[in-house]
């Protein structure tokens, strides 16, 4: 098995001083080890540029947190996939649950936009969970299910994110058997809709990974990697759990 991967989501956090401390810890550390585990950071758009010049030839990738349906065009305000391959993000996060609750994102639309990330190159780590009530109402295998029917391309080159919306940002992640439990019943369906390649799509866990649960976490079978909130705006955590990640091979 791969190292696990480890995402970091800054979210709407980030201001220039903010950005440049967090990059020049994560700097220190990539030139004080090597064999590292795959590590990517989303900072908001207005930093990606800014960012990618320091990250160059560095183990780090670049993503970014959400992207438009078109390559380009009148939609004021919009950020196409082209744009993020062009300051030099790999990565792009999609249907994270606060765009999905805030901006009414359905999984017609993400799914749109996975298709866009991946005609523009960029590989869209694409979310999928319950709410709580979902979960306490025993719905919560047919609500992934549909996030899965949904909000995956018919030709799907990208990564699934199982974040259960209860989870995120509590501090309090969810239990070891029920992220495991979900993370088996994607692989199902991702095997369902996509045969062999279905096996090879890495699923990851996000929600309240700290430095003291992440070892529990990728013990996990099938499990891909984390997408990371609050701690990769934390970069001495932030980088404990990438040195938790090299010994999972
Ligand atoms: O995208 C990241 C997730 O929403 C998890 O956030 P969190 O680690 O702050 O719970």
């Amino acid at each position: 098995m791969a190292k696990p991967i480890i995402i970091g989501n800054w979210k709407m956090n980030g201001l220039s001083e903010e950005a440049d401390h967090i990059v020049s810890v994560l700097l220190t550390y990539a030139e004080q080890n090597q064999n590292f585990a795959p590590t990517v950071i989303c900072p908001p758009f207005t930093q990606l540029y800014h960012i990618r010049k320091h990250v160059k030839n560095t183990p780090y990738a670049l993503g970014a947190q959400d992207c438009h349906i078109a390559e380009k065009g009148a939609y004021t305000g919009d950020i196409s996939a082209a744009m993020l391959k062009d300051v030099g993000a790999e990565y792009v996060i999609l249907g994270h649950s606060e765009r999905r609750a805030e901006h009414k994102e359905s999984n017609e639309l993400v799914n749109k936009k996975a298709v866009a990330a991946y005609k523009s190159g960029l590989l869209p780590i694409v979310c999928i969970g319950e709410t709580k009530e979902e979960r306490d109402s025993n719905q919560y295998k047919d609500v992934i299910a549909n996030q899965i029917k949904g909000s995956l391309p018919e030709h799907f080159n990208g990564l699934v994110a199982y974040e259960p919306v209860w989870a995120i940002g509590t501090g309090v992640s969810a239990k070891n058997e029920d992220i495991a439990e979900v993370i088996l019943f994607i692989r199902e369906k991702l095997v369902a809709q996509y045969g062999e390649n279905g096996k090879k799509t890495p699923i990851l866990y996000g929600g309240s990974v700290k430095p003291n649960n992440v070892k529990d976490i990728f013990a996990i079978p099938e499990l891909g990697g984390v997408l990371v909130g609050g701690v990769s705006l934390i970069p001495e955590d932030f980088l404990q759990l990438v040195t938790i990640a090299q010994d999972f091979i």
